[in-house]
């Protein structure tokens, strides 16, 4: 390193250390390994290091570091360190820089070391360029940064922080709990959120609430806080058997250093068991707190979820109605942008009563820290659509990867907006918006803010396969997709001031007739949330797959949609939907049992009808026709009424005029094989009808099936 800018590199680190705030050096070098190396040996003596590089660039890790790969950071995310350092030779992804920016602990630093600044390309290979220029004018305006060359010398900018940040770890001192909390537990805590959210957690294990669910953004002290929420239960009696449920055991440290902490503070006796390092379980004489992996987790006693994030949605509902008493963690803003509409899904499927506490103040570094400030602001971390202006004009426009780029205000207004159309946005979200080349931007404005927005992305058959989802799920169903080109809504969203005007519908026209434009055959989409299935189907979209699988987030089915605009795309379609009819009618009862019944029955509504290849036999008929006359229980006839059901259903006029009801009988106690009780419930009928209803259906059903009973 050039040793003028070595000099000045000392004062910066020297500089931000004392303010307490932490930093951003990017250096530049034509060997950005060895600039990383340089870097470790000048600054990372003490306060820790994290260096994260490809083995090409740091073949061996330097002395005092813990090494992790790009891809593979994670595992670092619940250490903090003085210097955090990520080398690359060109890709930087915003997940990356995002994820290991949390682990920064107060006064240290947040180091890239990259090529020199004339070749370095940010952006994934074959890209369009635009995250190179977003990042660079990010750079340029961060508020606390080193940014340079390595290699000559040369200063690109230096701004270091602004005052100090004093004495921040205000803790607990002050805070008087309105419910009995030890003091020693509560002198544990080291924000003024944590010791508010413990005095909440006591006043919820005096009360009837199932649920108590701790929302932050990372690194506000979540994981530590449920550990000392698990000790305050222990404490009270309340925990026996508890499982603690991660991805693996190290996404539990945070959670058991706070359990093992309190334990110590208030003197209760335990072991602790660890297994390659981590803690896997801690038991007492009345407790025992042990880590189970997501995959396998059983229901509990007593539930702790360090980031339900990390389980999804789905499996956290079945896990927590099961369970006695449940304590969840999630990250409303984080790198992996669980976000707040992930937040708000986990809130709804907790078991209820629920409380909820959101703790505010970091506590790894001073509130208001610019560099967390810079981090949030350029990879979207806070993704919180501004109220709208006042109504003008609809204007529809398509905004072009450059424009984003050099805008930051209307790409974090297009960001925001299409971060609600998706459960976990992602930062890495912005390469598709900046550099895809097969993506673009549709928009509405409205007197000057952007109203609606869509993202969409051309598919054909030259692109690799997660560029094509649409296309490929479409083959699955039908002959002839592998001809086709698709346009794939891939997110859509209206403000949500503004939702359910006809503006989605309207947005959703203007990309359809610039599909048509452009030589496509179809327009797709595929999503997760059932709830805007009407939406599409009002918009005159025709369902053409459903997941056998759970989303692993959403807890719900993956649902593609089409619609045709040219005769080829027409003919793949309509036999794709009737496939899917046949397969909702045949596998209700197996991949498609949990399936809501009300979500079948809108499909078999909107799907064409089909030719199914079954009849009922003269005995089927038989007992069909005695269970019409009194003569036998429906359940003596069960298969029958089960033939007489597809075959009736395969027809979308039978669907139609069957009525919600019976419609939604046949769907859950015919196709999909519920108890009687549960059928019942479904369709809204009390359970001592069900006999006669079922009857009622079999009648039209034998009917429609061209059962004629002697
Ligand atoms: C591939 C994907 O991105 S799927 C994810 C879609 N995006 C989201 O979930 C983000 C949050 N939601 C939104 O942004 C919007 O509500 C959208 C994009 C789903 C719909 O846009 P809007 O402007 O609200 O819908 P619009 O007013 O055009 O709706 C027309 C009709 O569709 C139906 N519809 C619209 N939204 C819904 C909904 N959430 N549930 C059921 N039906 C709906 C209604 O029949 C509606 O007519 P009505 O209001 O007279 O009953
Ligand atoms: N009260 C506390 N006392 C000591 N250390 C704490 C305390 N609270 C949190 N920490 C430490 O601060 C760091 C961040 O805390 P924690 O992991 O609980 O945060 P989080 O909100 O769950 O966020 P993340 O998602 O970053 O893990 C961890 O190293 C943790 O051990």
């Amino acid at each position: 390193m050039e040793p003028g800018l070595r000099r000045r590199l000392l004062g910066y680190a020297e500089a931000v250390g004392l303010s307490r705030y932490r930093g951003l050096l990017v250096l530049h070098s034509a060997e950005p390994g060895r600039a990383a190396e340089e870097l470790v040996e000048l600054l990372g003596g003490s306060g820790g290091c994290i260096a994260a590089a490809p083995r090409r660039l740091l073949p061996s890790c330097p002395g005092g570091c813990r090494c992790v790969s790009p891809g593979g950071f994670q595992g670092a995310l619940g250490q903090e360190a003085r210097l955090v350092v990520i080398a690359t030779d060109g890709l930087l992804r915003p997940n990356l820089v995002a994820g290991l920016a949390g682990a920064v602990s107060a006064g240290g630093l947040l180091a890239v070391t990259a090529p020199p600044l004339d070749r370095w390309s940010p952006g994934p290979a074959g890209g369009a360029g635009g995250y190179r220029r977003y990042l660079l004018d990010a750079l340029r305006r961060a508020p606390v940064v080193l940014w340079a060359d390595a290699d000559t010398g040369r200063v690109y900018a230096e701004r270091r922080p602004r005052g100090r940040a004093g004495e921040w770890r205000l803790g607990s001192r002050g805070y008087r709990p309105r419910h009995a909390v030890p003091r020693a537990l509560l002198g544990l805590a080291v924000t003024p959120s944590q010791a508010r959210a413990l005095d909440a957690f006591a006043g919820f294990l005096s009360g009837r609430q199932r649920s108590f669910l701790v929302t932050g953004d990372r690194g506000r002290g979540k994981s530590f806080l449920l550990g000392l929420a698990a000790v305050l239960a222990v404490r009270r009696g309340a925990l026996g058997e508890a499982v603690a449920v991660a991805p693996e055991p190290a996404g539990l440290t945070s959670f058991f250093e706070g359990l093992v902490r309190g334990l110590d503070a208030l003197r209760v006796r335990h072991r602790v068991r660890r297994r390659g390092g981590d803690v896997v379980a801690v038991t007492g004489p009345w407790f025992r707190v042990a880590y189970q992996p997501v995959d396998s987790a059983k229901p509990a006693a007593f539930l702790v979820v360090d980031e339900a994030g990390a389980v999804g949605v789905a499996r956290l509902r079945r896990l927590s109605w099961r369970s006695g008493r449940v304590l969840v963690a999630t990250t409303i803003h984080g790198y992996e942008g669980s976000g707040r509409v992930f937040a708000h899904m986990v809130g709804e499927v907790l078991p209820r009563p629920l409380a909820s506490v959101e703790l505010a103040e970091p506590v790894r570094y001073p509130p208001g820290d610019p560099l967390e400030e810079w981090v949030n602001e350029t990879f979207m971390l806070r993704p919180d659509p501004e109220p709208p202006g006042p109504e003008g004009e609809l204007v529809y426009e398509q905004v072009p990867a450059e424009k984003l780029a050099s805008e930051p205000r209307l790409l974090r207004a297009v960001y925001s907006l299409l971060a609600l159309a998706h459960y976990r946005g992602e930062p890495d979200y912005l390469l598709v918006l900046l550099e895809s080349r097969t993506h673009t931007v549709h928009v509405l404005r409205s007197g000057g803010s952007i109203v609606a927005v869509a993202d969409v992305g051309l598919e054909d058959w030259g692109q690799p396969e997660e560029g094509r989802l649409g296309l490929t799920l479409l083959s699955l169903q039908a002959e002839g997709a592998e001809g086709l080109r698709a346009a794939r809504v891939v997110r859509i969203a209206v403000h949500p001031g503004l939702q359910r005007r006809g503006l989605g519908t309207r947005l959703l026209g203007y990309v359809e007739e610039w599909a048509r434009s452009r030589g496509v055959d179809l327009v797709t989409a595929v999503f997760g949330r059932h709830d805007v299935l009407g939406f599409w189907l009002r918009a005159g979209y025709t369902p053409f797959y459903v997941s056998p699988r759970f989303n692993r987030y959403t807890g719900e089915k993956n649902i593609g949609v089409a619609k045709p605009l040219t005769a080829a795309g027409r003919r793949v379609l309509e036999e794709a939907a009737r496939e899917l009819r046949l397969r909702l009618l045949f596998s209700a009862h197996s991949v498609y049992r949990d399936l809501a019944a009300e979500k079948i029955a809108a499909l078999l509504r909107a799907l064409p009808s089909v030719e199914p290849a079954i009849g009922l036999t003269p005995g089927q008929k038989r007992r069909l026709c005695m269970h019409l006359r009194g003569l036998a229980e429906a359940e003596q006839a069960l298969d029958a009424l089960y033939l007489a059901a597809a075959i009736a259903l395969s027809r979308r006029e039978a669907a139609e005029g069957l009525g919600e009801r019976r419609l939604l009988l046949a769907v859950a106690r015919l196709l999909q094989g519920k108890p009687p009780d549960e059928a019942a419930e479904i369709a809204g009928i009390p359970v001592g009808q069900l006999p006669g209803e079922l009857r009622g259906l079999a009648e039209f059903l034998a009917d429609a099936a061209g059962v004629v009973c002697g």
